[in-house]
């Protein structure tokens, strides 16, 4: 598996990080909004028809110079992860509702607001929306050292139907065994609990280490701890 995976270095500092985060993530959230207004709207077809235009060409300019595949995962030299491209939480991927998660005190957590573009059964969250965040959940919640584990079962259980609006997910680790790591994850309205999970996450055993890793982007056996210069 890990030879197919896409690390790669990105030689900046947090500094970079945060003013490239602050170009794209604008740029992602509107696209989020077209989604949303393409799905709403109640204009007429020369409006739809006149929209498609002005967006084919937006997709030209944005296709002028592109990566041939998706965006990997690239690190820093301090090993910080841009999974920017991420279904879930990715800063530049418009699928993405975008979840961001925290840890604190072993619980993961976070709020998303879950739109139009995430619909299933009517006005109410789609399953595969649902199990997708909650992957995420559980992913972020066993990884350890911003090294991750992988999801080897996922099972799901939908309590009630989830209307479309603000949710909250929280994990916790309930056990470890070997490379597993078992965890519990909850998807909430303001109602309570109407999805629930538990996972069994694998850490591969052909997985890199993360020295490995480090010393894959940056040609050295080791990580360095220094910043780059900007
Ligand atoms: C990516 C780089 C990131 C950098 C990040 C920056 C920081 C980010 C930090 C955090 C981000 C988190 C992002 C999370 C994203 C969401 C999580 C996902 O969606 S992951 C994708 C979906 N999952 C797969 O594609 C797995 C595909 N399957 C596999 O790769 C393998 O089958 C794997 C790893 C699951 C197991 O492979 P083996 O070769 O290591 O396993 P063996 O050695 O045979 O078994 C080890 C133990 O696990 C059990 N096991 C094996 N497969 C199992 C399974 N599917 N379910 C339950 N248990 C299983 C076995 O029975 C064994 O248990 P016994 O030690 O005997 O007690």
């Amino acid at each position: 598996m890990s030879a197919d995976m896409d690390f790669r270095l990105e030689d900046i500092d947090d500094a970079e990080i945060a003013r490239r985060l602050s170009i794209v993530e604008p740029l992602t959230d509107s696209v989020r909004d077209l989604v949303d207004a393409v799905i709403r709207t109640e204009v007429d077809d020369a409006e739809l028809i006149a929209a498609r235009t002005a967006i084919e060409a937006i997709v030209t300019r944005l296709r002028a110079r592109q990566k041939d595949k998706g965006y990997g995962v690239a690190f820093t030299r301090d090993f910080t992860g841009m999974p920017w491209g991420n279904a879930a939480t990715g800063a530049r991927n418009a699928v993405a509702p975008p979840l961001r998660l925290s840890k604190v005190d072993g619980v993961t957590r976070g709020d998303v607001v879950l739109g139009a573009a995430y619909e299933g059964p009517g006005g109410h969250v789609h399953g595969g929306i649902a199990a997708l965040l909650l992957d995420q959940l559980v992913g972020e919640t066993a990884a350890a050292d911003n090294m991750p584990s992988f999801t080897g079962t996922l099972t799901v259980r939908y309590l009630r139907p989830t209307p479309l609006g603000p949710v909250t997910l929280t994990g916790r680790v309930t056990g470890t065994e070997g490379r597993k790591t078992f965890v519990h994850g909850e998807l909430s309205d303001a109602d309570g609990v109407t999805v629930e999970a538990d996972a069994v996450m694998i850490r591969p055993k052909s997985f890199p280490s993360r020295d490995q890793i480090s010393a894959a982007i940056t040609g050295h056996d080791t990580p360095t701890a220094d910043k780059p210069t900007p």
